[in-house]
């Protein structure tokens, strides 16, 4: 089985130490790096993991899982610059930052994956999208898509596509949650108990979340089914689309995947 060094373990380098942990991976079979002592302390107490060093990790890992904020990378590529070879495969979750980076700022011929995960990883069910560099090959892909299937589904897509994802379902279940949110914001404006509005909201999102996924059907057919005719749903889309929520959600989302732009260009000009 192979080693998996995670570094930098914040809230998705943790939501995929503890994803491979209830997916039955071994404690022993993972590491982390982090910067702060206190963090690193907190998680091995919580899941038994090591942490280590950067060259520590990078001797004996075979995949090292990039997951600092893109602010955070160059200190990080100049660690990993003098202890990685080909023989690393070098896995980075970070938003925006193009596999070519990597590829000029580490030694000739280290493969990279990039990867758009999402936080459901915690779950068992993270949407992760993967996009091999240039010296990344079907060997490569596979253990990537092995690895992250153990905690939730996989797509392949040309790097090109990758700030869309991001924007889609890297950030998407913040829509969610904000979603969520306010609806039971509603339920407490229409007078019921929060903890009644948080039951009544959550397993609607679940039974809705389980409808899409397992019955084929498009999100249209589904709404229509709820939807009947001079009843109450339709009032309620009435003022959605008085209220412009698509057209927010789609502007939403392009800001996001600009941002996503945005993160990699600094790193364009190197
Ligand atoms: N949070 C999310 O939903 C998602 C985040 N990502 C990407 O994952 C990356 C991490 O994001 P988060 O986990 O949200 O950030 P975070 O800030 O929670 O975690 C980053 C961690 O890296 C540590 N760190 C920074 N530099 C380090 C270094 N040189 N060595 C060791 N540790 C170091 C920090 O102390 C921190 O604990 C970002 O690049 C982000 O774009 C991707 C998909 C989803
Ligand atoms: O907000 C962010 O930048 C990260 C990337 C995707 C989700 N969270």
């Amino acid at each position: 089985m192979t080693t998996v060094a995670v570094l930098g373990a914040g809230k998705i380098g943790e939501a995929l130490l503890s994803g491979l942990l209830h997916a039955g991976r071994s404690a022993d079979d993972l590491l982390f790096t982090e910067r702060h002592a206190e963090r690193a302390a907190e998680l091995t107490a919580t899941y038994g993991i090591r942490s280590a060093d950067v060259p520590t990790a990078a001797k004996t890992a075979d995949v090292l899982v990039v997951a600092v904020k893109p602010q955070d990378i160059d200190p990080l590529l100049d660690d990993l610059a003098g202890v990685v070879g080909p023989e690393t495969l070098v896995v980075s979750l970070c938003a925006g930052l193009p596999t070519a980076l990597f590829e000029r700022r580490l030694p000739h011929g280290v493969p990279v994956v990039r990867v758009m995960p999402n936080t459901p990883m915690l779950v068992g069910e993270a949407m992760s999208a993967i996009s091999p560099g240039r010296h990344a090959g079907p060997e490569h892909l596979a253990i990537v898509e092995e690895l992250l299937s153990a905690v939730g589904k996989v797509a392949r897509v040309p790097e090109s596509q990758q700030d869309a994802v991001t924007a889609l379902s890297g950030s998407g279940p913040a829509y969610f949650f904000f979603l969520v949110e306010a609806m039971i914001d509603a339920g407490i404006l229409l007078g019921l108990p929060r903890a009644v509005a948080e039951k009544l909201i959550v397993q609607s999102a679940v039974g809705a979340a389980a409808m899409l996924a397992e019955t084929g059907e498009h999100p249209v057919t589904l709404r229509e089914a709820v939807t009947s005719p001079a009843g109450t749903t339709i009032m309620a889309i009435r003022e959605l689309e008085r209220h412009g929520v698509r057209a927010a959600l789609l502007a939403a989302i392009e800001a996001a995947r600009d941002r996503s732009r945005e993160l990699g260009q600094p790193h364009d000009a190197d």
